[in-house]
């Protein structure tokens, strides 16, 4: 393992649950038989024992199936959520990058919600200004600029949020799935901007579905799996590994 100075992001022990509510009473009859019976809660495990570590400068992809604690992960990470045990340690400026076009307004336009969306992610006046034209052309919406958002396809607002993001200044940039609604040509330019940023020697944590992106950018994977971490290291054995389980009968034939 590196000296603590190399790392970037110091994951141990992390656990975290959510509380979901049952409601016991769903009908009025009920209501009036049991009036003092509460909701309970059940426990839903996001995350159990997750304990890893992130190189400054690494390309870090994360893999699982939809529910297995990716973007709760993430959300650790970022401080949006606190973990119930274990510690996070984050070296450097995390990017606020999490879930692309959070303070979006859909009533407002392109323009003016690049001056919110950016100053809400920590940029000045003077930087939106100067930065302004390049965020457009980054996302090729010159031709869209002053319409209401709510008229932005869903691509559309992607690439709207990908570029105001990438002008923020940070050390770790998190990408949570964002990519996937870009068309192929919008994706190729984001993944040349990705590898500018890790040139730069910034970190990036990478979640995503398409497991070709991860094999293809990442220097390392992670593969996480109800909660707990089943495989880290070179994307391509991380990959095989979640091919063997989530495909076994297929890897116990090959
Ligand atoms: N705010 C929440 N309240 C209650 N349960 C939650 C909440 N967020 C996530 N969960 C639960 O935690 C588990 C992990 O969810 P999470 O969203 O982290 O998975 P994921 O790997 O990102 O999934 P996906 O690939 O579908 O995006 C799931 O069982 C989910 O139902």
């Amino acid at each position: 393992m590196s000296s603590l100075a190399n790392i970037a992001i110091e994951v141990a022990g992390v656990e975290k649950a959510f509380r979901l509510p049952h409601e016991q009473r769903t009908t009025f009859k009920e209501y009036f038989l049991h009036p003092l019976r509460h909701t309970t809660f059940e426990r839903q495990r996001a995350l159990s024992g997750v304990t890893f570590a992130v190189e400054e400068g690494e390309f870090f992809g994360i893999i699982g199936p939809n529910g297995s604690g990716k973007s709760t992960l993430l959300k650790v990470l970022a401080g949006i959520y606190r973990q119930d045990a274990g510690t996070v340690r984050v070296n450097g400026v995390l990017s606020p990058f999490i879930e692309l076009g959070v303070g979006f307004n859909p009533e407002l336009t392109g323009r003016d919600n690049i001056r919110i969306n950016a100053t809400l992610l920590g940029l000045t006046r003077r930087q939106i200004r100067e930065r302004f034209d390049e965020i457009v052309g980054f996302g090729g919406l010159e031709r869209f600029i002053d319409q209401k958002l709510k008229n932005f396809s869903s691509g559309m607002q992607v690439r709207l949020a990908y570029s105001i993001a990438i002008q923020v200044d940070f050390d770790i940039l998190m990408l949570d799935e964002v990519l996937a609604v870009g068309d192929q040509e919008f994706q190729e330019r984001c993944f040349e901007t990705l590898a500018a940023i890790r040139e730069a020697g910034k970190t990036i944590v990478f979640v995503s579905h398409d497991l070709g992106a991860i094999r293809d950018h990442c220097d390392r994977a992670m593969l996480l799996l109800d909660g707990s971490i089943r495989a880290i290291g070179k994307p391509d054995d991380v990959l095989s590994r979640y091919d063997a389980i989530v495909h076994p009968v297929i890897g116990a034939r090959t």
